[in-house]
């Protein structure tokens, strides 16, 4: 049996990856790889081809492809019993719009660094995170390697996804996004709990994650370290519009956490109840609705970095 298996999304990033794809698996043919691939077709088929893959007897995974596909594949991890989750490891060669889960941890967009780093075989153990959350009323559940975001964020990522359908991608899209969204939201209440403490307040965005980045480069949970065992959480209160607008900078270099709308936590579970209905996007991918219940669960995926 060969070593590596590839999931490769030729959706991501408008025809990037179907482009690159050739290239890629000359260079994985040249570096002596042996491996398997498949295309994925549409949503969440990257999830069923890992528990294939794993059910086949391979245990190495690789992603060719964006944040979501990467997303899929780690559910389809987390959701198989055929091994313990700690015998696979996971790799991506970037393809995707933002692949802003690979920043933290040293996965650079260039597919030959990418390449490199998985022949030379180190490996970071990383926190994933759990949510529990609802669609169509009933309660559903999702893994995440990155950033779950809420309220404002989760408007924009949809917004932002529908462009993507569009084949608009990019960070200018992703911005212009986040102004015409900005223009129509109001932030909403919500009630939530941070480990026990609770915070009643309006709120015009949140994230719950693992990693530093989201929305293609902004610095949204600056203090994120992957595997301490603990949730970054960033909060921001209601807050004047121009003020968005002011520190859009702030947002990308992370020190938009000073501003005095803005508070950070640590936390291994987070809860958020509210009359309204709160939207949810985790890793790029939009999903259901509130209330949601977060977990931390610590040092559980086997990822290829740099070392
Ligand atoms: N053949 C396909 N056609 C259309 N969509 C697909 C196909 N295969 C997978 N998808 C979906 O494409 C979506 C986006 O994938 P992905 O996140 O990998 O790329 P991206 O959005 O360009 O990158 P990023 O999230 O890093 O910005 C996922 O929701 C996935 O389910």
């Amino acid at each position: 049996m060969k070593e590596y298996f590839l999931i490769v999304n030729p959706h991501s990033s408008g025809a990037k990856a179907i482009k690159l794809w050739p290239n890629i698996k000359e260079t994985l043919e040249k570096e002596g790889f042996k491996f398997e691939y498949e295309f994925t077709k549409g949503k969440m088929d990257a999830y069923n081809i890992t528990i294939d893959a794993i059910k086949k007897g391979y245990r190495k995974i690789i992603a060719v492809g964006g944040d979501g596909t990467a997303n899929e594949i780690i559910n389809g991890i987390f959701n198989q019993n055929y091994v313990d989750t700690k015998d696979i490891v996971v790799g991506v060669i970037p393809t995707g719009t933002g692949n802003d889960w690979g920043k933290t941890i040293g996965i650079p967009n260039d597919y030959l660094q990418a390449i490199n780093i998985i022949n030379k075989g180190n490996i970071f153990t990383q926190d994933i995170g759990k949510v529990l959350y609802y669609e169509n009323n009933e309660k559903k559940e999702r893994y995440f390697i990155n950033i779950a975001g809420m309220f404002f964020d989760a408007v924009v990522t949809k917004n932002t996804n529908k462009s993507k359908d569009k084949n608009k991608s990019g960070t200018f899209s992703y911005l212009l996004n986040l102004l015409t969204t900005l223009f129509k939201y109001k932030s909403q209440k919500a009630e939530i709990n941070i480990d026990g403490k609770i915070i009643k307040e309006k709120i015009f965005t949140m994230a719950v994650g693992i990693c530093k980045y989201s929305g293609g480069g902004m610095k949204m949970l600056p203090n994120a370290i992957p595997n301490d065992g603990y949730f970054d959480i960033t909060l921001v209160k209601e807050v004047p519009k121009f003020q968005v607008i002011r520190n859009i900078k702030k947002i990308f270099d992370g020190t938009f956490v000073n501003l005095k709308w803005v508070k950070q936590f640590k936390a291994k579970n987070v809860k958020l109840t509210s009359k309204d209905k709160i939207y949810l996007e985790v890793d790029g991918e939009n999903l259901g609705y509130s209330p949601f219940e977060f977990e931390i669960l610590e040092n559980a995926l086997n990822v290829f970095w740099e070392g």
